[in-house]
């Protein structure tokens, strides 16, 4: 079968976009962030790609042909900052957009973060930096959060919606990675691979069989059997392990794996036990001392799902004792800022503990960062950016609702769209079809989400001297939390 065709594309050669957004800035300087300005691009500027990445045939440069581009304001304006080393494929789909980028290696000290958050429309982070209610307090230009990882348990994602502040993230471009490293560590903690090759690395041969085994036979207990999880039960059938799994959620399992009714029932059947569920409040410990006791004894566990899953105290007991006969660790409670920088006790009370114990081993939040995963979620994380800031589309967005209109077309020239994020309360589509009584809506939608709503509405015959006293109009609603024009 053959792939979707992708859109007609227009041909503008990369290199001149920026300039063109340089040139084409005509400002009325109408905009939710007080330094910016609405403009129309000419028509051969370049649009953001109407579908994703990961589309078959994707281009970045690709464009419906008969598409009018929406551009919120001066693209040279926009400012973004991405913190802790997004991979250079997202970097560039936002400069291309003729976008202020500043992207850093590593994550910020909280004050740090807050005085440059102020500054810009877009942030980009992955899974080390906070984006709290305090932090986003300060973010007053703040229009969307790009979490370039799968995680976004490190954002307050419903203070954010409240604010009028999209999230979005990747949600599966790091599962294949991940899978494939608990498939290694499974063989490895099998064969005690970390701690013969740091003996032969200190000078020491020692070669023994006794406590290394073949994974073939064994069982294999998946907690969490979502993206990586299922994909990591195909791996691990194909090696010979017999899988079961535990979800909050009834899901058909894979090939032969089995989903059993509670944790305690994975506990008590699996040789290997992994983790692969969000950190939520019912995650928290989900692995502590009274579930290691109930693991088979000389069983090995592993957690590339998020650090505060695991009592890591009660860990180091089990190893320490011989219940466990090996382990792997990912991910930490607290973990350092940035590349060269220390892992030791005063990060987490608990490292020396665990630092040298046998058969352990210990990375650092590698999980998904391979080149393929890195640049899969650079495109497809910008992508979502670009489309927000640029057409209001909240397609995939984390915690607003769903919400994308077909282009409009090159022959409505006079078209606006219309993004007004509002409360979710009575009556508010009866006052903004108030507010645009005068004009015909030539498309509309809108959804909710708990306590915010989104409305998108294209309008046509909207003269340029109309559109602020429409913005306004819609601003001082009640229900308002943030309104966007798009021309
Ligand atoms: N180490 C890394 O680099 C790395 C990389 C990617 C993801 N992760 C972590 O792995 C987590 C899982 O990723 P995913 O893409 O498979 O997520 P997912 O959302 O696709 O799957 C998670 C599964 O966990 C289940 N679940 C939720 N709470 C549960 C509970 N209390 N008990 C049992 N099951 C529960 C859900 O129903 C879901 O099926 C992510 O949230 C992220 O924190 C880490
Ligand atoms: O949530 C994720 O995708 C993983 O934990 C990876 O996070 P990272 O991008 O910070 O490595």
């Amino acid at each position: 079968m053959s792939p979707p065709s992708p859109p007609r594309q227009i041909a503008v050669p990369i290199s001149n976009m920026s300039n063109l957004s340089r040139q084409v800035s005509n400002s009325l300087n109408l905009s939710t962030s007080p330094n910016l300005s609405f403009h129309s691009p000419p028509t051969s500027f370049r649009a953001p790609p109407s579908y994703t990445a990961n589309t078959p045939g994707y281009s970045a440069g690709a464009a419906a042909a008969n598409a009018k581009q929406l551009k919120p304001f001066d693209t040279k304006d926009v400012k973004v900052l991405l913190l802790e080393n997004v991979n250079l494929a997202g970097v560039n789909i936002l400069k291309e957009q003729g976008y202020q980028v500043e992207a850093i290696k590593s994550s910020l000290p909280e004050d740090q973060l807050i005085e440059k958050i102020r500054h810009v429309h877009v942030i980009g982070i992955r899974s080390k930096t906070r984006l709290t209610e305090r932090v986003l307090k300060e973010a007053k230009n703040l229009l969307v959060i790009g979490c370039f990882c799968i995680g976004t348990n490190q954002v307050d994602l419903s203070y954010a919606a409240s604010q009028g502040i999209a999230v979005f993230n990747s949600p599966f471009s790091n599962s294949r990675s991940v899978a494939e490293l608990v498939i290694s560590e499974v063989i490895a903690l099998a064969r005690q691979l970390a701690d013969r090759s740091m003996e032969l690395h200190n000078g020491t041969w020692n070669k023994v069989s006794k406590g290394c085994w073949e994974i073939r036979g064994k069982t294999l207990g998946i907690v969490g059997y979502g993206h990586i999880g299922s994909q990591l039960s195909v791996l691990a059938e194909a090696m010979g392990m017999e899988v079961i799994y535990y979800d909050v959620v009834n899901l058909m399992g894979l090939g032969t794996a089995k989903q059993v009714k509670t944790l305690d029932d994975l506990l008590d059947q699996s040789d290997f036990v992994t983790l692969h569920v969000p950190e939520t409040g019912d995650t928290k410990n989900l692995i502590g001392k009274t579930q290691l006791d109930k693991m088979k004894n000389g069983s090995y566990l592993i957690n590339n799902a998020r650090g505060k899953v695991v009592d890591i105290p009660a860990l180091i007991e089990a190893m320490r004792s011989g219940k466990l006969a090996g382990a792997a660790i990912d991910v930490f409670p607290n973990e350092p800022a940035g590349n060269g920088d220390y892992f030791n006790n005063e990060l987490n009370d608990w490292v020396k503990g665990l630092q040298g114990l046998k058969n352990l081993i210990l990375t650092p939040h590698i999980g998904g960062s391979t080149e393929e995963a890195q640049s899969a979620i650079g495109a497809e994380v910008s992508t979502a950016l670009v489309k927000y800031v640029n057409e209001g589309s909240t397609l995939g967005a984390v915690n607003m609702p769903e919400v994308n209109l077909r282009n409009i077309n090159l022959d409505e020239p006079n078209c606006v769209r219309v993004v007004f994020i509002h409360k979710n309360v009575p009556g508010v589509l009866r006052q903004v079809n108030g507010v645009l009584l005068n004009h015909n809506i030539d498309k509309q939608s809108s959804d909710s989400r708990g306590d915010v709503a989104y409305l998108m509405a294209d309008v046509s015959d909207v003269k340029e001297d109309e559109i602020r006293s429409l913005f306004q109009s819609l601003e001082e609603l009640p229900s308002s939390l943030r309104t966007r024009m798009l021309y």
